[in-house]
């Protein structure tokens, strides 16, 4: 629409359509039609006649793999991928966020997929609208659910729901797989009614459809037969009986006419070459009758170029933001993430703090300096392993929805990455913190505001390194089940690598590159040499006992060359470096860089080939 008061319409054809497997399996053979403004089309034929393959190349969707000939014309402008941008797609299988209530979703998709002019008032209107026109007005705040894992709305509802998300922009185009599918048969009747009445204020329709009853079969104002990728009849449906009587098949009394059609052009598996010959001759018949004269004159018609409008879409920050508030929901609903992240990270923080609970006097000693060294490594690990495993468990499960919302044109896969990483972040920080704040002062690190607010950082920057290659991990395979068996190894060599378990001066050349790859030490010498260096006067000369901090000391002093006696000796005793200190907090950051934008070259490649 130009103005919210000019309404767009669209003539949708399409001229000699072929489509081609690679091993040159026609799946369209020459296909052309037209749908016109206020027309209700169906897509009609047997099992395997290019119903869904026709849907998908006037959409240009699912198509990978195949070789596509012809074109296809919106207002007698040629569109391929251009096409989402003026219509909507209502598919077969119901994809939602289960987490969300109905109500939730449509705000969320009204945001990204409504114009940028239209403002918040406006948008809330247009959603009120959609769910009083789809009949959701009882599951406004019931939670959608997952089919099969959580109980939510009923599949009609879901169906509905799907409609109202496909409507809410008015495309002036719409599209349906099977939208009757699966539904009770006053259910299936009351879908394509509404149908009807959106036709009947000017949209072009075209959806797919399996033996409709006479009742639902009249409503349709065109239907196109196919029979093995090719068109048996195109036009109204009344003369579809005339035009199957002329090529020899009188429809017999009382019975189904789409059954009786479709059974005429299936192929019968006891006479299958008979059958074949059948549905060729009604096709052929069809070609050279007056009834495919009507729609070449049509289709003549239609080709005549005429305005197409664009609305402008919203910026990338509105989708990002709409994103994000849909995964923040989602993480918020989502018990395993909130509860289960912070109860174990303050019950892991509070038996670490015991284990290591200070018994130094006033001094530090060997044993203890060695526990903050064992402790430190611990923060890495625990920042690490949860976080990195933790996002892998959901990443995943975005995928499907990912893909059609991406095809469906509603925002770029970037958007939905800055989005997905975003919504993470708060989850992925507050529980290292409070991991930290709890432990820190248990464990007898030093107390002095500036030290505890470094180890913080170094936590956060350890935590989102971590992040950063569950998600890049998560993007570029295809499923968790690899994602978890790929990082397994990866996180065992970082650790072992990392400089507490092996000497990292010492390290065979072969492997002591693999370091450089990890958090792991730049966070462990980031820990030590916060703790253990830059001059703390904790450690400074004389102030670290040579003994072991047992209630009997006499018996445990530590042999003079075995004694570390300055921070800096601590430092060293790992072969780690003060001069590193700033280039280790430097690198985190630009190694999470680098991961995310591996990981994002990896979606984007992923989302780009499930067409
Ligand atoms: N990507 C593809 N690669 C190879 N063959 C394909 C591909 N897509 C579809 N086909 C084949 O093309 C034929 C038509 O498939 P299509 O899904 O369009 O049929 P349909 O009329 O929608 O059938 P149904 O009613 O069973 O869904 C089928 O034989 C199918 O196996």
């Amino acid at each position: 629409m130009s103005s919210s008061d000019e309404k767009q319409l669209v003539t949708l054809h399409w001229t000699d359509l072929y489509v081609e497997t690679t091993r040159k399996r026609k799946l369209l053979n020459g296909v052309s039609g037209v749908v016109n403004p206020g027309e209700l089309c169906a897509l009609m034929g047997a099992s395997g006649a290019g119903k869904t393959t026709l849907l998908n190349t006037l959409l240009r969707r699912n198509t990978n793999g195949l070789k596509i000939k012809g074109d296809v014309y919106a207002n007698g402008q040629e569109v391929k991928r251009s096409i989402t941008g003026i219509s909507g797609y209502v598919q077969q299988e119901d994809l939602f966020l289960g987490s969300l209530t109905v109500e939730e979703h449509l705000n969320v998709q009204a945001r990204m997929r409504l114009s940028a002019t239209m403002n918040a008032h406006q948008r809330k209107e247009r959603v009120k609208e959609v769910i009083t026109s789809m009949l959701l007005e009882n599951a406004r705040k019931s939670r959608i659910g997952t089919p099969g894992i959580k109980k939510g709305i009923s599949g009609g509802e879901m169906k509905r729901l799907s409609f109202a998300t496909a409507l809410l922009k008015q495309p002036p185009l719409l599209f349906c797989d099977e939208p009757t599918t699966g539904l009770d048969s006053h259910m299936a009747l009351l879908v394509v009614k509404q149908l009807e009445l959106l036709a009947a204020e000017g949209m072009t329709i075209v959806c797919t459809i399996h033996q409709p009853n006479p009742e639902t079969f009249e409503i349709f104002d065109k239907v196109v037969f196919l029979c093995g990728g090719r068109v048996a009849y195109i036009g109204p449906p009344p003369e579809a009986v005339h035009f199957f009587a002329s090529a020899g098949h009188l429809i017999p009394e009382h019975s189904n006419p789409a059954n009786f059609f479709i059974q005429c052009l299936a192929v019968d598996p006891e006479h299958p070459e008979e059958s074949k010959q059948q549905g060729t001759a009604i096709c052929d018949a069809f070609e050279s009758s007056d009834y495919y004269h009507n729609i070449e004159m049509e289709m003549e018609e239609a080709a005549k170029p005429r305005k197409l409008y664009s609305m402008p879409p919203p910026s990338v920050f509105t989708l990002i933001f709409a994103l994000w508030k849909r995964y923040i929901i989602d993480n918020y609903r989502n018990p395993s993430v909130v509860v289960s992240k912070f109860v174990q990270k303050a019950f892991m923080a509070i038996f670490l703090g015991l284990l290591y609970l200070d018994h130094w006097e006033t001094h530090p000693t060997q044993n203890g300096v060695q526990n903050l060294k064992g402790a430190l490594f611990y923060y890495i690990s625990e920042l690490t392993y949860a976080t990195l495993y933790g996002i892998q468990t959901y990443l995943p499960g975005d995928f499907p929805l990912l893909v059609r919302e991406y095809h469906d044109g509603i925002f770029p896969t970037l958007s939905y990455y800055l989005a997905r990483i975003f919504s993470y972040l708060p989850f992925f920080s507050l529980d290292g913190i409070i991991f930290i704040s709890i432990t820190y002062w248990m464990i007898g690190l030093t107390v002095n505001a500036g030290t505890f607010f470094l180890t913080l950082l170094i936590a956060l920057l350890v935590e989102l390194s971590s992040a950063s290659l569950g998600v890049m991990i998560c993007s570029i395979t295809p499923s968790y089940s690899i994602a978890v068996s790929i990082s397994g190894p990866i996180l065992t060599l970082f650790s072992i690598t990392g400089g507490i378990f092996t000497n990292v001066a010492a390290m065979p050349g072969w492997i002591s590159w693999t370091q450089y790859l990890s958090w792991f030490r730049y966070g462990y010498e980031s820990f030590i040499i916060n703790e253990f260096g830059r001059n703390n006067s904790r450690y400074a000369e004389g102030e670290i006992l040579c003994r072991i901090g047992t209630a009997n000391w006499t018996k445990s002093i530590v042999a003079q060359d075995q004694c570390l006696k300055t921070g800096t000796e601590v430092v060293e005793s790992l072969n780690f470096h003060e001069k590193n200190w700033y280039f280790n907090l430097g690198i985190m950051p630009i190694y999470v860089l680098v991961v995310y934008s591996i990981g994002y070259i990896g979606l984007l490649f992923r989302v780009q080939r499930a067409r």
